[in-house]
């Protein structure tokens, strides 16, 4: 039976206007982590019984992987902040099209649906607006592992007896390749070694969430990660990480307007690439108590700094549409490099629409910051640039408004709430508005 999508349209078509100039201050909470939330939303799958998310964030990826799990055959009480996943009477091990790419993420479904039934039908991602997507490396490990795979039809047809523990070496860090593979192995035969993988602390997260259900995972967070497989895995109850890029993108906000902002909860460990550029930049990052405050006086001026994306603990990818943001503000030049993403640079038109000063040479943009900004209507492109459209809103002349923010709502809760909260002039237009 093919999938059918129940997309609220009316949603599709949502706006959001800012009216720029006002300082932010004041305290919001962070949100949980949507990339640590959706592999271990996945992970459900390796075990029956009830598992208990908490601290979920409320975003359209969420209710994505929701709709997923229910296809598969697991009730899904999705109640942010807190999921419930219910045992399945019958799992049907495949993922079709209709929902993969509306996520890339889907794709984590593969390595626990092949472990626990020995077959899995996955639609290959594809790409999407930031680049090509491969999940080559996914399926090399799951190879190595004992699974046959051929590619049907647009999608992965993998199967396997048992997977065995194995050694893999990723050509390079992949963070929903290591995920996958870390999924897979937990329920595999014997010891899997997997060598370069991906530091980010949601593969962390993802480890400790595999050990409460009785799997032995030793070294996530670092390049090499054991894994002694288990005959069967448990249900869990984990609350969520906070999330560090929706972290990072208020930080970067709170810079770029200007003001004094505390920012409860947000991991700042993990986010010292993006700090130290910050500081770099003439704004101040600190601790205070569990929050991290950020504050600069609007009418400093800040200094253009040079930023290239790279794996964890490196400059995040997710982050740079938004830094870009607060270098058209700086007095000077600065250099973009993106190393991760072929066409993460979809914002960058849109910002010119805005008055930006930004050329773009392969995968390296230079941003001549100090031109005023100004208000205009531009279209969101993909989930980090939309966030990125949003912060040149708070500091252009005038109105900005940010059209299709669906992608926005992917992976951030409320954020036209949550800044409005700080005393920016942010809200929602909706078609359902009228
Ligand atoms: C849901 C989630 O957690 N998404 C994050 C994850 O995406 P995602 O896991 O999809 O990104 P990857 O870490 O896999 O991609 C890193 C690089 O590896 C390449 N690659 C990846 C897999 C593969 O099989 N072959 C291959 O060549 C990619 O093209 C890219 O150049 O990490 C990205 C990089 O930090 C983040 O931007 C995304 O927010
Ligand atoms: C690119 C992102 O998500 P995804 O990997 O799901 O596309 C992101 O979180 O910025």
């Amino acid at each position: 039976m093919p999938f059918r999508a129940s997309y609220d349209i009316a949603a599709l078509m949502d706006a959001i206007r800012i009216r720029g100039g006002q300082r932010l201050s004041g305290k919001i909470h962070v949100s949980g982590a949507k990339n640590a939330a959706l592999p271990i939303l996945c992970a459900t799958l390796l075990s029956d019984g009830e598992s208990l998310l908490r601290n979920v964030p409320a975003l359209r990826d969420i209710d994505t992987t929701a709709a997923l799990l229910r296809f598969l055959g697991r009730p899904v009480d999705c109640a942010p902040p807190l999921v419930r996943v219910d045992a399945g009477s019958q799992v049907r091990p495949e993922a079709p099209y209709e929902l993969v790419k509306q996520m890339r993420a889907s794709v984590l479904v593969l390595g626990p649906l092949l472990a626990r039934h020995g077959r899995a039908k996955v639609s290959l991602p594809g790409g999407c607006q930031i680049g090509t997507r491969p999940v080559d490396q996914h399926l090399k490990g799951l190879e190595a592992m004992g699974a046959t795979i051929r590619l049907e039809r647009g999608y992965i047809v993998a199967e396997c007896k048992r997977l065995r523990g194995s050694e893999v070496v990723f050509d390079l860090p992949t963070v929903t390749g290591t995920e996958n593979l870390m999924m897979a192995a937990a329920l595999a035969k014997g010891r899997t070694t997997l060598v370069n993988c991906a530091r980010e602390p949601e593969v962390e997260e993802l480890g400790r969430v595999l050990n409460k259900m009785g799997a032995r995972v030793s070294g996530a967070g670092t390049d090499v990660i054991h894994i002694e497989g288990a005959d069967e895995l448990e249900p869990f109850d984990h609350a969520i990480i906070s999330d560090r890029i929706e972290a990072g993108t208020y930080m970067v906000a709170a810079a770029a307007a200007g003001g004094d902002v505390l920012l409860e909860g947000a991991p700042l460990e993990d986010l010292e690439a993006v700090a130290a550029k910050l500081r770099q930049a003439g704004v101040e990052v600190g601790r205070e108590g569990d929050c991290v405050r950020i504050r600069r006086d609007a009418d400093r001026p800040l200094r253009p700094v040079d930023i290239t994306t790279a794996p964890h603990p490196g400059f995040p990818t997710d982050m740079q549409a938004q830094f870009m943001v607060l270098m058209c503000l700086a007095r000077g030049t600065s250099r973009i490099a993106e190393t991760i993403f072929e066409n993460r640079f979809m914002h960058v038109p849109e910002l010119v629409r805005m008055g930006a000063q930004i050329d773009v040479d392969g995968h390296t943009a230079h941003v001549h910051g100090g031109h005023p900004l100004s208000g205009a209507s531009v279209m969101a492109t993909d989930l980090r640039a939309s966030a990125s459209l949003i912060i040149a809103g708070l500091v252009a002349a005038e109105e900005t408004e940010v059209l299709r923010v669906y992608h926005l709502d992917r992976g951030y809760e409320h954020m036209e709430r949550k800044l409005a909260q700080l005393g920016a002039d942010t809200v929602r237009v909706s078609q359902r508005d009228g």
